[in-house]
């Protein structure tokens, strides 16, 4: 059966409101992220191998702000390692609920699903940390600590999977990336209403920071290196690397 289509922006709201990850959202996450995230699928299989690569017997993978499971699914697909746990993390109660149903149905065994917010929880012996369009979401001033604790809880030679939505310091690459992302987003079926309601919901709750920042701060935790490894407009994936 296919996802239901997204169209919880179609009609004039009087007031947007802030987005928010309820249960409206997770009935047409699939297709939102699908259409919304340029590249969104590529990344998801990437993360698979490198989990594969990376993944270490007896540790622990960690998929931060999971959603509806699609990394940790990808994820759990390569890993050979053995005695390794996924654990995906979500603080929507409802994102939660469907995250288990779809990795039940799925059949895929190993991944513990966890409701909470991901500066609460301990992280530990983590060879895989993967954090798919989640930092974006957590408050600025939260960014740096929540970081460094995801560093220490690396084992040497671990991975973090940084995806994010960009800022760009220049205004007029900032413009024209904002403008290539609604052009994907028309592409891919949304109107100009859906995009610009859906633009003033993620305002203030969804902060991109430049790529320099992203780098400048994870060199600062800890992480002794620091790339990106795909880009599509203003949506990039970073691999940051403990020695
Ligand atoms: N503090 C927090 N603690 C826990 N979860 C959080 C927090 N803040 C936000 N979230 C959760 O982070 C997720 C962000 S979506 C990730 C896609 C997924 N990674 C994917 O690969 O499909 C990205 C997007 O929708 O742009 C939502 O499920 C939030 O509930
Ligand atoms: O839709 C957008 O404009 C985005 O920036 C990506 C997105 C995708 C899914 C939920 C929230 C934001």
């Amino acid at each position: 059966m296919p996802f239901p289509k997204d169209s919880l922006y179609a009609n004039p709201l009087g007031e947007v409101g802030a987005f928010k990850f309820d249960e409206a959202v997770v009935k047409v996450f699939p297709d939102m992220i699908q259409r919304s995230v340029p590249g969104y699928a590529a990344i998801i299989s990437a993360i698979g191998l490198l989990a594969g690569r990376f993944a270490r017997d007896d540790s622990v993978c960690f998929d931060l702000g999971c959603s509806l499971g699609a990394a940790s699914l990808a994820m759990r697909r390569q890993i050979v390692a053995n005695n390794c746990r996924v654990v995906a993390v979500d603080c929507s109660e409802a994102m939660v609920e469907q995250c288990r149903k779809n990795l039940a149905d799925s059949a895929v065994a190993g991944v513990d699903v966890v409701c909470a917010d991901i500066r609460d929880i301990p992280i530990e012996n983590a060879s895989v940390v993967v954090l798919n369009f989640t930092l974006q979401f957590i408050p600025l001033a939260d960014r740096e600590a929540f970081l460094a604790k995801l560093y220490r809880g690396l084992l040497p030679g671990g991975i973090l999977i940084l995806s994010e939505k960009l800022a760009f310091d220049d205004p007029r690459q900032q413009e024209l990336q904002t403008e290539m992302h609604h052009l994907f987003k028309k592409a891919q079926g949304y109107s100009e209403l859906e995009i610009s309601q859906k633009r003033s919901a993620l305002e203030n709750v969804l902060i991109p920071e430049a790529f320099a920042v992203h780098r400048q701060r994870l060199k600062s935790v800890g992480f002794s290196s620091v790339e990106v490894w795909f880009q599509y407009f203003n949506f990039a994936s970073m691999i940051a690397l403990k020695c």
